[in-house]
């Protein structure tokens, strides 16, 4: 049972209908072929630079993508192709997401009644002042309204929430900003609490310094793509371990690998290359990286790149 997944995203594509000055209209295609999975027991890392898509998977999975946005692809949970309205019934519920945003508390309700959800028992008001504690926030702070947090208060009480909602799955989308290094390892220590008590644990962070250490395994994002699915471990091992060349160069871009950074830009939706993503950016291009490139095994890893070996 171990292997397998608990939530599995095949060939997500996320397009956005655009209204330019009034006049010209276009569908704006952000994630395309989009592939992602993760099974009950496990962290799986999202790593990708800013605007690779790692928000957009989350709010398709929890079904909180804008009116403008279409959708293709699948979706599953528990092995059932989940509609939008199967989204919204289990948000909050079987599924629940710290959002990257500290807006998405509401304004208007105290921390306490946002945490322990409506109607809690007795353990889950005790289960609240337990992570509270661990979190360090004190017993004023349950009485606060959003307003009155700083923001890694807001985010503490964010990763909180998802804590004790007794969700299966979590989608944490970058928990850590504007924690110091003690409370930013402390929300990750929960996390793998929560994957060890069978949860499973999706988590966005650029954080991937101190992440992978407590991962399982890591998905790499890249203008809107997954280029690789591998072991954390071979993330631990380094560059040769890993396959895609985009995935090698976010390891040596690592302070203890030499920092080394990436040379030019990821593309912009409007204007991405044909075939491979980072064909413009790779030092193996090649002409036929100019054709469709699908996602394939190696080495017991998933790669979207026809060089890997
Ligand atoms: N409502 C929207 N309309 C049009 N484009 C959007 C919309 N929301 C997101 N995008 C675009 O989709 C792409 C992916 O955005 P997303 O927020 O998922 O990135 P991200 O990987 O989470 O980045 P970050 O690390 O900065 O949080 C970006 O290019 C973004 O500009
Ligand atoms: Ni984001």
């Amino acid at each position: 049972m171990k292997n397998e997944s608990i939530l599995s995203v095949k060939d997500l594509s996320v397009s956005f209908h655009m209204y330019e000055k009034g006049l010209e209209q276009y569908d704006l295609k952000v994630i395309s072929n989009m592939t992602l999975d993760v099974r009950p027991g496990e962290i799986v890392v999202i790593a990708g630079s800013s605007g690779s898509g790692k928000s957009l998977l989350a709010h398709a999975v929890m079904g909180l993508l804008p009116e403008n946005a279409a959708i293709s692809g699948e979706i599953s949970y528990k092995g059932k192709v989940l509609s939008q309205k199967d989204k919204e019934k289990l948000r909050g519920k079987e599924f629940a997401l710290v959002p990257q945003s500290v807006s998405f508390l509401d304004p208007l309700i105290k921390v306490e009644a946002q945490v322990r959800g409506p109607k809690p028992d007795m353990a889950k008001i005790e289960a609240q002042k337990e992570i509270f504690k661990r979190f360090q926030l004190d017993e004023k702070t349950e009485k606060l309204y959003p307003f009155q947090l700083s923001g890694g208060m807001a985010r503490r009480v964010l990763v909180s929430t998802a804590v004790l909602s007794g969700a299966e799955v979590i989608i944490a989308d970058e928990p850590t900003p504007g924690l110091d290094l003690d409370m930013a390892m402390e929300a990750l220590k929960v996390f793998r609490e929560l994957a060890d008590e069978g949860k499973a644990v999706i988590l966005i962070t650029h954080d991937i310094d101190l992440a992978f250490h407590m991962a399982d395994r890591i998905a790499v994002f890249y203008a809107g793509t997954t280029v690789e699915m591998a072991e954390a471990e071979d993330f631990r091992q380094g560059e040769h371990a890993l396959r895609h060349p985009y995935s090698k160069a976010l390891w040596r871009a690592l302070p203890q690998n030499g920092f080394e950074p990436i040379s030019g830009f990821q593309p912009y939706a409007k204007y991405l290359p044909k075939g491979c993503l980072f064909s413009p950016r790779c030092p193996y291009k090649t002409e036929k990286c100019e054709e469709k490139i699908p996602m394939r095994e190696v080495r017991g890893g998933y790669v979207r790149c026809i060089h890997a070996d």
